[in-house]
């Protein structure tokens, strides 16, 4: 089957660069789906049908966590798309990974959930996903829409946009939460330019509704959407802290154009019944997480004020499943899903803040929990995972799973 498995086993290191390591460890990336899949509990009431769903997004955070607590609690079927590496000279980005897991779950659960290696916003991948769901089920229940890309080629235009992490308007200081190659956490002030106005742009292009409206529209237009559709895109408000790069900045420029076409898009489901929604989720400690500036810090201040009451992604995807199946989903003033009211209550960013203002070098790891953070974003890449033994040598040229029988 894989004549090379034997000789090409090796011990994986956790080499890299600030937040971007270089490798991943299968056993490690294998692991944390487990875990994640044993956060779930089983269905209580399964359904006289079961829902077909279209994650895009599939092989990581609230993506992965949704598909993960679909397949065992709503026993879904449907089809999985993500975009990763297979493996060269290097690993398999870990989404290769966590993907050959998480269709192992789908095997076990007797569930027909394919997963898909492409570019969702190519018209191909659009097509070929269609295809796919027109044969097999007939037609979708839900949409989750969990992308976070740093890029998007306009297959339409050929034109490609790159999404920017920045203030709009004015410079923007912040403090950077970084670990030193000995794993010490230390706090680096840095300052953010604003974005241009083609800047912000691009990345409303990229991170905004544009994509997901053309899912919902190919569905439609084949046919696919089953009466009473819903399809919900991620979205995120957080912290007054990191308001002038998150909400307030290019970024939250995106989200905005998301929650508006979440409005458009219930008009066009009118027909059938179908509704579009936006979730605001709270913060999970996922790679696009990382790269925003000040934003690993908050996350660790909130984890020290929080501890285990912090919620993972399982819990709150599991959650959004309860109310996108729900018959009145229970939505703020402009129709968004809130799963954060756990982060923006009052009293635990009052408490953050407190912490914010007050940290020095030498209370960081004190108030802000820091080993908390860098094992969990050590984890997005498979280490730091409990159970898991990082002397043994791995196989880390690992096929992407068959779904070309259900
Ligand atoms: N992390 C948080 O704290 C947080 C909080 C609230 C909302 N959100 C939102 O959740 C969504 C997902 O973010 P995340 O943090 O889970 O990100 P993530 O980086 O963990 O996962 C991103 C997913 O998108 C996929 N992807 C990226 N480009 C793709 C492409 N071109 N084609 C197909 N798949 C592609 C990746 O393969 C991966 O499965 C985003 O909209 C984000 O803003 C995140």
């Amino acid at each position: 089957m894989h004549p090379t498995l034997t000789q090409s086993k090796r011990v994986v290191d956790p080499t890299g660069r600030g937040y971007l390591l270089l490798e991943s460890h299968p056993a490690g990336c294998f692991r944390s789906v487990q875990l994640m899949r044993a956060e779930v509990p089983a269905p209580e009431n399964p359904a006289a049908r079961r829902p077909t769903a279209l994650v895009v997004g599939s092989s990581a955070g609230y993506g992965l966590a949704s598909t993960i607590a679909g397949l065992v609690r709503y026993g879904i079927d449907g089809v999985g798309i993500g975009l990763e590496r297979p493996a060269g000279h290097r690993s398999a980005s870990a989404g290769w990974y966590r993907t050959i897991a998480t269709h192992a779950i789908a095997r076990e659960l007797g569930a027909d959930f394919s997963f898909r290696n492409a570019d969702a916003f190519a018209d191909t991948t659009k097509t070929e996903t269609l295809d796919l769901l027109a044969e097999r089920f007939g037609g979708v229940d839900y949409l989750i829409y969990s992308v976070a890309a740093p890029r998007r080629t306009d297959p339409r235009s050929g034109i490609t946009y790159q999404s920017v992490l920045k203030p709009l308007g004015a410079p923007h200081t912040t403090r950077n939460l970084e670990f030193a190659d000995d794993g010490a956490a230390y706090v680096r002030e840095v300052t953010v330019a604003p974005a241009t106005e083609a800047e912000t742009a691009a990345t409303v292009r990229v991170m905004g509704g544009e994509d997901w409206s053309r899912w919902v529209t190919a569905l439609a237009d084949r046919g696919l959407l089953r009466r009473g559709f819903r399809t919900v895109a991620l979205s995120y408000i957080g912290s007054p802290l990191t308001s002038a790069i998150y909400r307030g900045g290019t970024i939250g420029a995106a989200k905005a154009d998301l929650e508006s076409t979440a409005c458009a898009l219930t008009e066009r489901l009118a027909a059938v019944d179908g509704r579009a929604f936006t979730s605001v989720n709270g913060a999970v400690v996922s790679q696009a997480l990382t790269a925003i500036p000040g934003v690993p810090l908050y996350v660790s201040l909130l984890r020290g004020v929080l501890g285990d009451r912090f919620p993972s992604p399982v819990e709150q995807s599991l959650e959004l499943w309860n109310q996108l199946t729900a018959h009145r989903p229970d939505v703020d003033q402009w129709g968004r899903i809130r799963l954060d009211r756990w982060e923006l209550s009052e009293p635990v960013q009052a408490a953050v803040a407190e912490r914010w203002r007050s940290i020095t070098p030498e209370t960081v790891t004190e108030l802000a929990d820091t080993a908390w953070f860098r094992a969990r974003y050590r984890a997005l890449y498979g280490f730091d995972v409990p159970g898991v033994d990082y002397a043994v040598p791995v196989e880390t040229d690992l096929p992407w799973p068959d779904s070309s029988t259900p």
